[in-house]
C-alpha cells in the first residue's frame, strides 16, 4: 500500500490497541517478554532505565506492550504509565523467595490505583526452567492473589527464555479486553 493511501487507510480504520504496562522487580524477566512478544527472539538486555515499548499483535489483536523499569528507585514512576491501560501484567522471577513480598506489596499499592481501576492483571511466574522456581500455586498463595477483590486476575506459568507459557498468558488478557473501547 502506498504511504498516502496507507495513511488513509488508518484514517478511516484506525488500528485497534490495548495498552500493557508490564511491572515486576529488577531481574524478573520483563524486558526479556517483551522481545520475546514481539521479535520472537531473546535479546541481551540490560537493566531497564525507564522504559521500552513495542507493539505486539496476537489474534489480529494490537497490543502496546510498556516494560518498566523494575529497580527500587524507578518503581516510584510507574504510576505515570497507567492511564489508559487495558491489563497490568506482573512478572514474577520464580526463584526469587526473598523478594516476593516487596513485588506482593507493589502489586497491591498499583491495585489501588485510579488509573488501573478496570484493568485485568496476569502474573507470570517467570523462569519455570529453573529447578528451585516457585510453583504458581506457591507464588498464588505468596502474593495472597485470592484476596484480590476488585480485578480479574490470573497466574500463568511460563519461561520468557523458550516462549513457553507467554502467548497462554496473552490469550487470557486478550479474550478479556477484546471489544472494549480503545485509547
Ligand atoms: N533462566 C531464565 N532466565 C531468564 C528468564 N527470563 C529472563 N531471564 C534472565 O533474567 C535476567 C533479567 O532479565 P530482564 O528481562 O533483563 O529483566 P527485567 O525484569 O527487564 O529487569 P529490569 O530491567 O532491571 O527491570 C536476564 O539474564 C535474562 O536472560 C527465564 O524464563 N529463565
Amino acid at each position: 500500500m502506498g504511504a498516502l493511501l496507507s495513511r488513509f487507510w488508518f484514517m478511516l480504520f484506525p488500528a485497534k490497541e490495548y495498552k500493557i504496562v508490564v511491572v515486576g522487580l529488577d531481574n524478573a524477566g520483563k524486558t526479556t517478554t517483551l522481545y520475546k512478544l514481539h521479535l520472537g527472539e531473546v535479546v541481551n538486555t540490560s537493566p531497564t532505565i525507564g522504559s521500552n515499548v513495542e507493539e505486539v499483535v496476537y489474534k489480529n489483536i494490537r497490543f502496546e506492550v510498556w516494560d518498566l523499569g523494575g529497580q527500587e528507585r524507578l518503581r516510584t514512576s510507574w504510576a505515570t504509565y497507567y492511564r489508559g491501560a487495558h491489563a497490568v501484567i506482573a512478572v514474577i522471577d520464580s526463584t526469587d523467595r526473598a523478594r516476593i513480598s516487596i513485588i506482593k506489596d507493589e502489586l497491591f499499592r498499583l491495585l489501588q490505583h485510579a488509573d488501573l481501576e478496570h484493568t485485568v492483571v496476569l502474573v507470570f511466574a517467570n523462569k519455570q526452567d529453573l529447578k528451585d522456581a516457585m510453583s504458581p500455586a506457591e507464588i498464588t498463595e505468596a502474593l495472597s492473589l485470592h484476596s484480590i477483590k476488585n480485578h480479574d486476575w490470573h497466574i500463568q506459568a511460563c519461561c520468557a527464555l523458550t516462549g513457553e507459557g507467554l502467548y497462554d498468558g496473552l490469550g487470557w488478557i486478550a479474550e478479556r479486553v477484546a471489544g472494549k473501547p480503545t485509547t
